[in-house]
């Protein structure tokens, strides 16, 4: 393992180059003397800018460049947000570890008002997110929902400039990059019921490359990947990508793991909500009962339309 170089493929957004340093280190901080190279990348996600990300389609948006650079042998390993990351992957690839969660919940922040509950009933809201659109419009139907799309920078100077009364991002991502003191208020689980995998990084790689998985190892965080893997299997069954109005999010408390789930409309009109729980043996097991129920309830129609 002496002068081992991992090749780290890497988007190039202040967030993205922040977590694959932040692999890099932890990597090198587990084993001294490994060397790592970060491989930047532009994916389809961050070219298509002026376009809602529900109009762009297509699954794996911000990760398929990245697939691509380890098939063809100039990465070895992939630093994606969980969120992105599409539940099947290419042939040969494969999701080796998830880290730790960092906070999940959606960030509300404002410059005008201190919480959502004090928003004027028309305000201009930037997201560009259907699973926030419609969970917003659920309690302001006549809120205006405005595109947000870009950097972390980029979406706060938006607000700043006096575009929108208040914007919703993810909460992990203005941590990771040192601007928390920016958040608001942090949005509960029942304003703003976050995606699956929010806040947690995931790691992709070659399933053939053994001794990749041995540096990997030591990354794993049994805790989150409990609850991603019972979040992904809801997304899973939903045929769900980060473009449709679902959301899926699994806490641990004690031994039993509870899970709520969501589908909406993005007008808000119709919203159907979910709750079990079940052992953390079952993580799979519960995702897919709560997107069982969502179904139950009517979900398919919504999202039918929402694939044609
Ligand atoms: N879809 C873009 C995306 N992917 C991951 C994050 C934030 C970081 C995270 O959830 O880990 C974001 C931005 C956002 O939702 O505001």
């Amino acid at each position: 393992m002496a002068n081992k170089t991992i090749r780290i493929a890497t988007r190039q957004s202040p967030l993205a180059l922040w977590q694959a340093e932040h692999v890099a280190a932890r990597l090198q901080q587990a084993f001294p003397g490994l060397k790592t190279e970060l491989v930047k990348m532009v994916t389809r996600g961050d070219k298509i800018l002026d376009a809602p990300l529900a109009k762009v389609g297509g699954k794996g948006l911000f990760v398929k460049e990245l697939e691509q650079g380890m098939l063809d042998g100039v990465a070895d390993i992939a630093v994606h947000s969980m969120k992105d990351v599409p539940v099947e992957f290419p042939e040969g690839l494969h999701l080796a570890v998830i880290l730790d969660r960092e906070d999940p919940t959606d960030a509300f922040v404002s410059n005008r008002y201190s919480s959502l509950a004090e928003l004027p009933s028309d305000a201009r809201i930037g997201t560009s997110s259907l699973r926030r659109q419609c969970q917003i419009k659920e309690k302001f139907p006549q809120a205006e929902i405005l595109s947000l799309r870009g950097n972390v920078n980029t979406r706060l100077a938006k607000l700043d400039a006096g575009e929108y009364d208040a914007i919703i991002l993810a909460s992990a991502g203005l941590k990771r990059l040192g601007m928390g003191a920016r958040i608001t208020a942090s949005l509960s689980p029942e304003e703003s019921l976050p995606a699956m995998g929010q806040g947690a990084i995931g790691i992709e790689c070659r399933i053939n490359d053994a001794e990749i998985h041995e540096y990997l190892k030591v990354l794993h965080d049994e805790t989150t990947t409990i609850r991603v893997r019972a979040e992904r299997a809801m997304n899973e069954r939903l045929n769900g990508g980060c473009q449709v109005p679902i959301a899926g999010f699994a806490e641990i408390h004690g031994d039993r793991l509870f899970m709520r789930g969501l589908v909406g409309s993005p007008d808000g009109s119709v919203l159907y909500r979910a709750k079990a729980d079940s052992s953390l043996d079952q993580a799979e097991q519960l995702g897919q009962a709560i997107a069982d129920d969502l179904l139950a309830q009517g979900a398919d129609k919504v999202l039918r339309e929402l694939y044609q």
